[in-house]
């Protein structure tokens, strides 16, 4: 039987697109540490559940290893794929991203994605590089073996480099965002180029990066709302035009979730959020990349 819940809102892309502003991710708790043919059934299973709630938009990437996962749930989910919006990712083998995308492919039984980003910018050893791979994007998104292509962990000069080159504009840059990491230069840049911004890590703030300074503010949000600070943290991403990429192992927590779809975030609750964010810093990935003061 159908769930009966608000609808999750969707978000126009450059290229007419849209995405689901929701989605349900298989990194951080659930990349696969051993041999990516051992099939994880609780990732599937996890999955399935995502699917069963009407989550759509499902993310995954080469170096998870969980695209055999995302696959068979997808198979087994029982929602027509046309439906879901799939999301892969390269880095291993960013120098050949016309068989890497293959690969990801044939892994997850699928003719196209949805769409197809790179990874992060931290491997090219130039701005040449980086706009190579960025071709060979262009490539594939032509001969159709994926609907959008964009970028993740992009920094404005990372932009600015392949954009140079470009025909065709990032569809979206995934990054990690959440109050202790706004980064509003890079946003405001996404926002001059007609980039989306999606949001990786969304619920630092309340979860990997207690306790802090939005805790009072946000505990004060949760009750007027009757919802979780997991639920306000995705509704202020929603609410900024940022689209939130979660996940959980817990049916429960994804149902919850679900709740973002239900209200809506004043424009002061979110300047409060802002500001009181902004008292602190934190960065839960890629942090090696960057200098411990660098907020970009
Ligand atoms: N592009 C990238 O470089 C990159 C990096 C990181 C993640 N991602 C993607 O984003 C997805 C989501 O990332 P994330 O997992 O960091 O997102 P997140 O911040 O939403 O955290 C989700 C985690 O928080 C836990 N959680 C939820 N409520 C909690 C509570 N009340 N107390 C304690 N823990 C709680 C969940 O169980 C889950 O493990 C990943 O699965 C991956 O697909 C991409
Ligand atoms: O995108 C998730 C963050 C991440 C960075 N490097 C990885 C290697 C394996 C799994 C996840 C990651």
């Amino acid at each position: 039987m159908a769930n009966i819940h608000t609808p999750i809102p969707s978000l126009k892309l450059n290229d007419g697109t849209s995405m689901p502003m929701l989605g349900y991710g298989t990194g951080t708790a659930w990349y696969k540490k051993g041999e990516e043919s051992r099939i994880d059934q609780a990732l599937v299973d996890g999955v399935k559940t995502a699917i069963k709630l009407e989550y759509t938009h499902l993310d995954g990437a080469e170096i998870y290893k969980t695209e055999p996962e995302l696959g068979t749930a997808i198979k087994e989910g029982g929602v027509p794929r046309e439906k879901l919006y799939v999301v892969s990712k390269v880095q291993t083998n960013v120098s050949n991203i016309q068989e890497a995308i293959k690969e990801s492919l044939r892994k997850l039984q699928l003719d196209q994605l949805d769409l197809y980003l790179i990874h992060s910018p931290f491997w090219a050893n130039s701005d040449e590089e980086l706009q190579k791979a960025w071709a060979d994007m262009e490539t594939v998104q032509a001969a159709g073996l994926t609907k959008s292509i964009g970028v993740s962990n992009f920094l404005p000069k990372h932009l600015t480099a392949i954009l140079k080159t470009a025909k065709v504009v990032p569809a979206t840059n995934q990054i990690e965002f959440h109050p202790y990491l706004q980064h509003p230069e890079l946003l405001a840049f996404h926002k001059e180029h007609g980039i989306a911004t999606t949001a990786y890590a969304p619920l630092t703030a309340v979860t990997r990066a207690t306790p802090g300074p939005v805790d009072d503010y946000m505990a004060s949000l949760e009750k007027k709302y009757a919802v979780t600070a997991a639920e306000i943290s995705l509704r202020w991403c929603i609410d900024q035009d940022v689209v939130p990429i979660t996940t959980s192992s817990k049916e429960q927590r994804l149902s919850d979730y679900l709740r973002a779809a239900t209200f809506k975030l004043t424009p002061k609750e979110i300047r409060e959020i802002n500001e009181l964010g902004q008292k602190k810093h934190y960065r839960a990935f890629w942090a090696k990349y960057f200098d411990e003061n660098d907020r970009s």
